[in-house]
């Protein structure tokens, strides 16, 4: 099917599913280097399909009413499933996106008032200036056309952002190695390890997380120095989440976080809050290099509703294809394209009986590219957002859905926003070897090996 632009749609990177489920090694070997290599043709067409045998078994779930009954009606008899605890947990702790139960409902409480509609307008011009600094600092290479790994310079932008927004800067005075250090810790424990896989105790060696034990050790430190210098401070008044996360009590209970768990959600919070974006603002980019006409109308669209860049949340708004694009993109390349959970009591779900301890995993990877729910799934056409935006059946939940959703989906939102509409009007990207472009799945789904461009200037 021809696009608005009267062209053939644009087939960007990405795997091609094994006609059928994979021996046991090679899934494993697959697993571990690349989950989404690892989905068998059927997977993209069923409602429902058991992924391995026996009581390992996950239970892969894309039919739309299931998932809701999963993530939403049912939601309170299904826990954050064990491999996504094995790999989040050792860093995170208790923070809000591994937490559970009462724990997760105070801290969700304290946090929730920071990401209003109010709340997260507030912050845009600090992301406004972020985005234009990256946007000066290319405009001041010496040689315009220069190479620079764009997925390295997202991921640098939206931790500044993130930190200078939520945190006040006060995790800036090693911004660098604090950014590294949680480079380890993702790259090391994203990847899942057979341990994990098997089911195996909690006791049980685990490589990856003996070698990301150092990075969280001083990640730890770093932040538990930060919260103290805060809590000394009497003089300043601030209103982010680094004092909410403090100082704030539960408004239902009046009770406050422990030390240990401020800690636990100031990484969560910085962790959550950069990688994810800067994945998006990558394969966003990516999308947009393939396709010249696409770019052209963002860019058009950009000029005539906010010429003079984004000054307030109403002129966001007015950027509906740029969000299609943004939509379009968030379905091929979910930045986080696996969400799990175990079930605690019996249940029954497309017929099948689920025993306490069944993992299910709801993959936006497969839902988004499911045969049944989506023409050409494998193509990029943000028009389908404009075309069919009543379309409440089709399966998109790149921010999850229910009671765990993303709390920052409105803050990543505005931030992507704000970026594209800073950086588009002065450059294009053009991937050096846009044929080596592949996505990989840790726990986060980046461009394999960055993203090298060249920056052409407008
Ligand atoms: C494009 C960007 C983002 C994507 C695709 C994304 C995706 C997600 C998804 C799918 C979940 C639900 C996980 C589950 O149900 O197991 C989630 C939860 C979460 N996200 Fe995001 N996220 C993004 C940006 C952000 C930002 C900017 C922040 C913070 C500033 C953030 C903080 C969190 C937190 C704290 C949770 C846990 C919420 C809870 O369990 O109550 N995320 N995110």
């Amino acid at each position: 099917m021809d696009d608005v632009h009267g062209r053939s749609p644009v087939r960007p990177a990405a795997p091609v599913p094994p006609t059928r489920n994979l021996r046991l090694l090679s899934a494993l070997r697959a697993l571990r280097a690349n989950p989404i290599t690892l989905f068998p043709r059927q997977a993209y067409v069923e409602p429902v399909l058991a992924l391995g045998r026996g009581r390992r078994s996950i239970l892969l779930v894309n039919d739309p009413c299931t998932i809701g009954h999963v993530l939403v009606d049912n939601a309170g008899n299904y826990v954050k499933s064990r491999l996504q605890q094995d790999v989040l947990a050792p860093g995170l702790g208790e923070g809000l996106l591994t937490a559970e139960g009462a724990r997760w409902q105070a801290t969700r409480r304290i946090t929730a008032p920071l990401f209003s509609p109010r709340a997260v307008a507030t912050l845009l011009e600090d992301m406004r200036s972020c985005a234009l600094a990256m946007r000066d600092r290319w405009l001041a290479r010496p040689q315009p056309g220069e190479t620079v790994d764009l997925a390295a310079e997202f991921q640098r932008l939206t931790y500044e952002v993130v930190s200078r927004t939520l945190f006040s800067g006060a995790l800036d005075a090693d911004r660098a190695g604090v950014h590294a250090e949680m480079a380890v810790y993702f790259d090391s424990i994203g990847r899942l390890d057979l341990s994990g896989v098997l089911g195996l105790p909690g006791w049980w060696p685990r490589p990856a997380h003996h070698r990301a034990a150092p990075a969280i050790r001083s990640l730890r430190q770093q932040i538990k120095a930060a919260v103290s210098a805060r809590l000394g401070d009497e003089e300043h008044e601030r209103e982010d989440l680094l004092e909410r996360l403090s100082r704030a009590a539960d408004p239902a209970t009046g009770q406050m976080l422990s030390a240990g768990q401020v800690v636990d959600n100031v990484l969560t919070f910085l962790a959550a809050g950069h990688e994810t974006t800067a994945n998006a603002l990558s394969w966003i980019a990516y999308l947009l290099s393939l396709d010249p006409a696409a770019e052209a109308a963002v860019v058009d669209e950009i000029a005539a509703c906010a010429p003079m860049g984004i000054a307030d949340a109403r002129a966001l708004d007015r950027l509906s294809f740029t969000r299609a694009v943004i939509n379009e993109a968030l379905r091929l390349y979910p930045p986080a394209p696996f969400i799990g959970r175990e079930a605690i009591e019996d249940d029954r779900i497309c017929g099948r009986e689920i025993r306490p301890g069944a993992q299910i995993l709801i993959a936006p990877w497969v839902v988004h590219r499911h045969r049944a729910h989506w023409s050409e799934p494998d193509m990029f056409r943000p028009q389908r957002f404009l075309d069919d935006c009543g379309d409440r059946r089709r399966p998109f939940l790149p921010f999850g859905l229910g009671p765990r959703i993303c709390i920052g989906q409105r803050f990543a939102m505005q931030e992507m926003l704000i970026v594209l509409s800073a950086i588009l009007p002065a450059f294009r990207f053009e991937p050096v070897d846009p044929d080596r472009v592949f996505p990989l799945a840790r726990v986060t789904l980046s461009p394999a090996g960055g993203l090298p461009v060249r920056l052409v200037p407008r």
